[in-house]
């Protein structure tokens, strides 16, 4: 059937190439984002949907579909965009190929409505799967990357905040809070901003201090909530399941009670007492000895914490710690991080092997 548009005699042979072109477009992206599911992941469901999702998508790439192409004449192979030669994380490597794959079915859903009603229905369903495949891969994605933290930094305000941050992520950090408690609205947006692009380009998760909103308008991983702060469930609520959510806790009851509220992960401190946080009594290494025990969550032994009395905080059970002063104010930051980096792990190597002789009897 040819139909004239404009002038223009439109046979089927255009419409074709078009369904070929982003047939292949997300058949294409969704087998990158399924090895990085069956590979980097390791997770089943994930894997198992992007499959399915390429299988059914294989069937409407039928061999007269694939006939109409005619790569040599096509305009569109020349053309590329500088952003598409580069990705600088796993993370935006997943969000580029989401979003072609997104691109794509939509383009198949209008299209396909010409050639035969059932695909546009089909590819229009398709489009909403990727949807929450996106919404679980990056939640999933964000979750592994907490459990495999185990340095924190949380900010103080200083006029070098950028370039400090900067710093300590040369250094290997992956996990960073702002906390500002005092500056205006208006440049506690702009820096949180130009954190998260930060935290984006050296692939670390940002996390905001006590303000939903911000983390919301920025859209940073999660939150930090103190036991003054707003409830977890409110939080969840506002930020939905994907988001991470931590809660401080100073004493085995608030460490129950965050756990049971849904707390991704929690504060435990202060370790020491700190002038960072002058009015809370120190929990001491009690409460860490208690965490290592009984803490079944990520949770990071915070308060008072340097280079100097760091081993002590490992040596009563912590794996993962949190610090402000001794990156912020470390006169070399990617130095101290990478320090407190490569004794976290030889930590958990030594913990690792000691388990092997233990188990071997
Ligand atoms: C990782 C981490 N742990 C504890 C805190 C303290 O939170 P909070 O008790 O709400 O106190 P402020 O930081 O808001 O003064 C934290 N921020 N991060
Ligand atoms: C922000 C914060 N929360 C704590 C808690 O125990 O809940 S201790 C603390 C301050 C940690 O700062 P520094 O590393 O400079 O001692
Ligand atoms: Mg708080």
């Amino acid at each position: 059937m040819a139909e004239l548009y404009n002038g223009h005699v439109m046979g089927k042979s255009v419409i074709y190439r078009i369904l070929d072109a982003n047939l292949d477009r997300a058949r294409e992206g969704l087998r990158i984002i399924e090895e990085w599911c069956r590979f980097g992941l390791n997770n089943p469901d994930l894997t198992e949907e992007c499959k399915r999702l390429r299988q059914e998508l294989a069937q409407w790439h039928t061999a007269e579909i694939r006939a109409a192409r005619n790569t040599p004449d096509d305009p569109g192979t020349q053309l590329t965009h500088e952003r598409e030669e580069y990705r600088g994380t796993i993370h935006q490597l997943l969000q580029a190929n989401l979003c072609r794959v997104e691109e794509a079915l939509r383009v198949l859903e209008e299209y396909g409505k010409l050639e035969d009603r059932q695909m546009g229905r089909v590819c229009k369903q398709m489009r909403y799967r990727v949807y929450t495949l996106e919404s679980q891969l990056m939640a999933y994605g964000r979750h592994q990357q907490l459990l495999e933290a185990q340095l924190y930094l949380v900010t103080s305000p200083m006029p070098e905040l950028l370039e400090v941050v900067e710093a300590a992520l040369q250094g290997g950090l992956k996990l960073i809070q702002y906390r500002d408690k005092n500056t205006e609205d208006g440049e506690r947006f702009a820096l949180a901003q130009s954190l998260r692009q930060l935290c984006d380009r050296y692939g670390a998760l940002f996390l905001i201090n006590d303000r939903v909103d911000l983390a919301l308008a920025v859209d940073a991983d999660g939150v930090h909530l103190g036991q003054q702060d707003l409830p977890i469930a409110v939080a969840r609520e506002l930020l939905g399941p994907q988001k991470i959510i931590g809660r401080s806790t100073t004493n085995p009851e608030e460490m129950k009670r965050a756990i049971a509220e849904g707390a991704d992960y929690v504060g435990v401190g202060p370790v020491f007492a700190t002038p960072t946080k002058p009015n809370k009594a120190a929990a001491g290494h009690e409460y860490v000895r208690y965490a290592a025990q009984h803490c079944p969550i990520p949770w990071f032994a915070i308060g008072g914490i340097d280079v100097n009395n760091f081993n002590e905080v490992l040596e009563s059970g912590a794996n993962r710690i949190a610090v402000v002063r001794a990156i912020m104010e470390a006169e070399q930051p990617t130095l101290v991080t990478q320090y407190f980096l490569s004794q976290l792990v030889r930590m958990e190597t030594m913990k690792a092997i000691q388990n092997t002789q233990v188990g071997r009897g």
